[in-house]
């Protein structure tokens, strides 16, 4: 096994650089730069070949597999000057048996030796994108295991009701003492349900990952630009008197009191000669209609070409000009802003609330090859087909469960998985 290293933190400055070493010559490398490695930790002078101090500091010992990557670790963890970081790591590079990392080699290593399974590798990757709260909280139950925890749960529901089946075999020509087909069908049919359950909380995370768009759409000149930079609290787009301002759509991530949310700015909507005004018009129409949510801003009898959706917000533009009667936000003043932001959060949040442990298209991609072949086993049972088929078809059901937490059939996936994370991780 090849000793890695690489720094841990990202390049520049900053009050600690942390530089790891994972393997089994990890001691003897940091020996070569700091002279005697403590036990456990101590601050020490690292130095070059010549005996020239590099920098003074705090070394991490991690004997044995007790580590993160369940090999011997040293830690370096150094003033975080890039002048510092840089030498190091020439430093460490001239060593024998040492390389640098690649891209998530640490924590390709925590998989190999067990300390993470796969579900959690992936966890661990939202983890260290996660921006936002929302981000942050679904990531974190995955890395802790709450999806390894719910498929071991299935695995051991499956595997009862093959052992259920089984026993029918075993004691074909006795009289089987109880009928153990309701049990079956129950521990199926919860398997299922929340299995569904998963299902459609997986597509909302895929939302929380990537964030949830937010169409600002209405005519022209009602204030959509005006109300995107108030939003943004920036310029973002321009805005001006003359209807038809805005033809390209103009984008803008927030964090919305926890919620990821890109609003998207369009040209407002109307019939139209100008030829590169059509073709914005076009684009409002597209974008928005494949939006998470939009916002309107218009009259409430305006009919605008864009279906209004579940959930949608519909709101009097330019609020200030005609104070009081119903919903109104003005971009200019701010008013009914915060109310207008409390709607979209609390929208998001509703949906967010569906997210269940499962996150990524491959968890419900498995899920759903599960799905399929627990349905096929609740037909072979209507059908009263052989027990032995029906345990068999179980068994296929059990594998895709498997795959979540990387038991079966996964080795082609850890190039795609491992390519995500950063070097050093
Ligand atoms: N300095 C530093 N901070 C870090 C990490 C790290 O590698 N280094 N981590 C890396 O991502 C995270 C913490 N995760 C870690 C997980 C396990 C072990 C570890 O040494 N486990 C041993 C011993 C456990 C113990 O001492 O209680 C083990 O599992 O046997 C260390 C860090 C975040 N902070
Ligand atoms: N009084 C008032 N004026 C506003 C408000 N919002 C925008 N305006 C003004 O209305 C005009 C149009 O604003 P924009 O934000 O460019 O409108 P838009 O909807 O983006 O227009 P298009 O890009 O042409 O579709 C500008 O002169 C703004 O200053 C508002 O809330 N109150
Ligand atoms: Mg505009």
């Amino acid at each position: 096994m090849d000793t890695i290293y690489a720094a841990a933190t990202p390049p520049g400055r900053s009050g600690v650089a942390v530089v790891r070493i994972s393997g089994p010559k990890a001691k003897a490398a940091a020996k070569a730069l700091c002279g005697n490695v403590p036990t456990s930790r101590g601050v020490r002078k690292l130095r070059d070949e010549s005996g020239g101090v590099l920098d003074e500091a705090l070394v991490l010992n991690f004997e044995g597999a007790a580590s993160f990557t369940g090999e011997p670790v040293v830690e370096l963890q150094l003033h975080g000057s890039p002048a510092i970081l840089k030498s190091v790591l020439a430093e460490l590079s001239k060593l024998p048996d040492l390389r640098s990392a690649e891209a998530g080699e640490f924590t390709r290593r925590a998989l190999d030796n067990g300390k993470l399974d796969l579900a959690q590798v992936e966890g661990l990757a939202d983890l260290i994108d996660a921006e936002t709260e929302a981000q942050r909280l679904q990531a974190l139950r995955v890395f802790e295991g709450g999806l390894s925890a719910k498929a071991e749960a299935w695995r051991a529901d499956l595997i009862r009701a093959i052992a259920l089946l089984e026993a029918t075999i075993d004691f074909a020509d006795e009289e089987v003492p109880t009928d153990v087909f309701p049990e079956v069908n129950d521990l199926i049919n919860r398997t299922r349900e929340d299995i569904a359950r998963e299902v459609e909380g997986s597509f909302v995370a895929e939302r929380v990952k990537e964030g949830f768009e937010v169409a600002i759409v209405g005519r022209p000149n009602v204030g959509k630009s005006t109300l995107l930079n108030r939003l943004a609290g920036r310029d973002a787009a321009i805005t001006s008197e003359i209807a038809g301002t805005t033809r390209d759509v103009i984008e803008v991530q927030m964090d919305l009191k926890g919620i990821p949310v890109t609003f998207i700015d369009t040209a407002g909507v109307r019939d139209t000669d100008d030829q590169i005004e059509k073709l914005g018009v076009e684009r409002a129409v597209s974008r928005a209609k494949h939006a998470d949510l939009r916002v309107f801003l218009k009259e409430n009898k305006d009919l605008l070409e864009i279906q209004v959706q579940a959930d949608d917000i519909i709101r009097r533009p330019k609020a200030d000009l005609s104070p009081g009667d119903g919903l109104g936000v003005s971009g200019q003043t701010g008013e009914g802003l915060d109310e207008l932001v409390d709607e979209i959060v609390a929208v998001f949040e509703a949906r967010v609330s569906s997210v269940g442990v499962a996150i990524k298209e491959r968890h419900r991609v498995a899920l759903l090859s599960c799905d399929s072949q627990l349905s096929d086993v609740i037909s072979k049972i209507a059908l009263d087909e052989p027990v032995d088929l029906i345990c068999e078809e179980l068994r296929a059901a059990v594998r895709s469960v498997d795959m979540i937490v990387g038991h079966v059939d996964v080795e082609d996936l850890l190039g795609e998985i491992f390519s995500s994370f950063c070097i050093g991780k």
